[in-house]
């Protein structure tokens, strides 16, 4: 695991061999047959470049475009892989799952710093190889990360107030990528 530590508290988490290949193939295709993949509209009713579905603890709720969404009760496969990821760090109840079905597909810049969400992110790769970038919001320094198949990435500290990420498109050839993100809502 490599540890990365950013300017103004954040931290970030690396470990490109988390996953064996042949566990990180079971999950790849466990998640991608049975889970509700949507493509939902975004900020100006654009629908988003990429699938997403979501799973929680029962009652975990979270917005997007302004909507509230209830989290899908948690399948066998992703309690297994959450058992995981909190075997390393983080206690999570709810998972966003992004599926990006080629080059095209992508997440701009943003943070998650939403006030409900814990500042600690556990976030783990599957099947295409992608570029994973963060910038500094003021100083714009960047940093770039490939993000393969079994890489488990932790973002922690003060990351999100001050730093931004994004999946940037590309026109290589790609295949298809399944990214999860587990966190944890806290309710008032
Ligand atoms: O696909 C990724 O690696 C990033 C996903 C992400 O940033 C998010 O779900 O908020
Ligand atoms: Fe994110």
């Amino acid at each position: 695991m490599d540890t990365i530590e950013l300017k103004d508290g954040g931290l970030l988490l690396c470990d490109d061999a988390f996953l064996t290949p042949d566990v990180a193939d079971r999950y790849f295709e466990s998640l991608r047959d049975n889970c509700q993949w949507e493509q939902k509209p975004g900020i100006f009713g654009y629908m988003q470049p990429r699938l997403i579905a979501s799973y929680g603890d029962d009652g975990i709720t979270y917005k997007y475009s302004g909507v509230e969404n209830v989290a899908l009760p948690w399948t066998a496969t992703l309690l297994e892989i959450r058992k995981k990821m909190e075997a390393v760090n983080g206690d999570y109840n709810f998972c966003l799952m992004n599926r990006y079905r080629s080059g095209t597909d992508s997440m701009g810049w943003h943070a998650d710093n939403e006030p409900e969400m814990s500042n600690v992110i556990g976030s783990l790769s599957l099947g295409a190889t992608r570029k994973f970038r963060i910038r500094h919001n003021v100083t714009r320094e960047t940093q770039t990360f490939e993000v393969g198949h079994g890489t488990l990435i932790i973002m922690a500290g003060t990351m999100q107030d001050y730093w931004q990420h994004e999946v940037p498109k590309t026109k290589k050839k790609v295949g298809e990528r399944i990214n999860l993100t587990f966190r944890k809502i806290v309710k008032d």
